[in-house]
């Protein structure tokens, strides 16, 4: 027998850490404005990756300035002790990475414990196979294509075999599939058809500096992933 399955929504993440950090508050209206579904913030401690970003009270600080989903990809090590802090900063989905440790099972059960959307992020070299013992406890699954730390860098093609790997382990899930590191409209249909339905975009949806400029670029890449899917916009 033939199963179907409701696909996922598409969604446009823009991520904050390609935006003017002189005018946050401003910078998340402007993309909520132009069409985003999420607003994507990357975590970065200087030790699980080599830079540093922000933290939960800025996090705070963005929260008033719109009522989309606040989706926080930690990449902290460890995560555990501040994974409370960013549920109260308001972050909706707080993924964390498979390679950060050192129990990604009970950081999962945290997070769901806070009542947040928990999700998985898998670097570059780490296969699809890290989620398999905990799919009960996810809803969503980070495949980096680049290796985290950075905007603006090369997006890495394999990226799109292991999103096949990924949609095929999570089948009949209500599991959403993200895709994070130089993604842009070129490869946004590939990364649909392989089965990402989540488009993180920093540099290529904050290109422009304008309201109107994120429109268009967020506009673009939803373009290439609907017409990869089969769906009218
Ligand atoms: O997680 C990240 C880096 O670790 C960023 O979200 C990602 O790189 C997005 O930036 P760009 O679209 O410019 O590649």
């Amino acid at each position: 027998m033939t199963q179907s399955f409701t696909p996922r929504p598409l969604i446009i993440a823009p991520s904050i850490l390609a935006s003017d950090f002189s005018k946050l508050g401003e910078e998340v209206r402007a993309v909520d404005q132009a069409g985003a579904d999420w607003i994507h913030l990357d975590v970065m401690d200087g030790h699980f990756v080599p830079n540093i970003s922000y933290g939960p009270d800025v996090i705070k600080a963005m929260r008033p300035h719109t009522r989309k989903i606040f989706d926080a990809h930690l990449m902290i090590a460890p995560c555990d002790p501040y994974l409370e802090a960013f549920a109260k900063a308001g972050c909706d989905h707080i993924t964390v990475h498979a390679e950060a440790g050192p129990h990604l099972h009970r950081s999962l059960q945290a997070i769901r414990a806070l009542g947040k959307k928990a999700g998985v992020s898998l670097n570059p070299a780490t296969p699809a196979s890290a989620i398999e013992y905990v799919l009960d406890l996810i809803d969503l699954v980070l495949v980096m294509s680049v290796n985290p730390g950075f905007g603006g860098q090369a997006f890495i093609r394999s990226a799109i075999g292991k999103i096949s790997d990924v949609r095929a382990m999570v089948a009949g899930r209500p599991i959403d599939i993200e895709v994070d590191g130089g993604v842009a409209p070129d490869v946004a249909g590939q990364l649909a058809a392989a089965g990402a339905n989540a488009f993180v975009a920093g540099s290529a949806v904050f290109k422009g500096g304008t309201v109107e400029a994120y429109k268009t670029n967020i506009a673009a890449i939803r373009h290439a992933a609907a017409e990869a899917r089969g769906e009218a916009i």
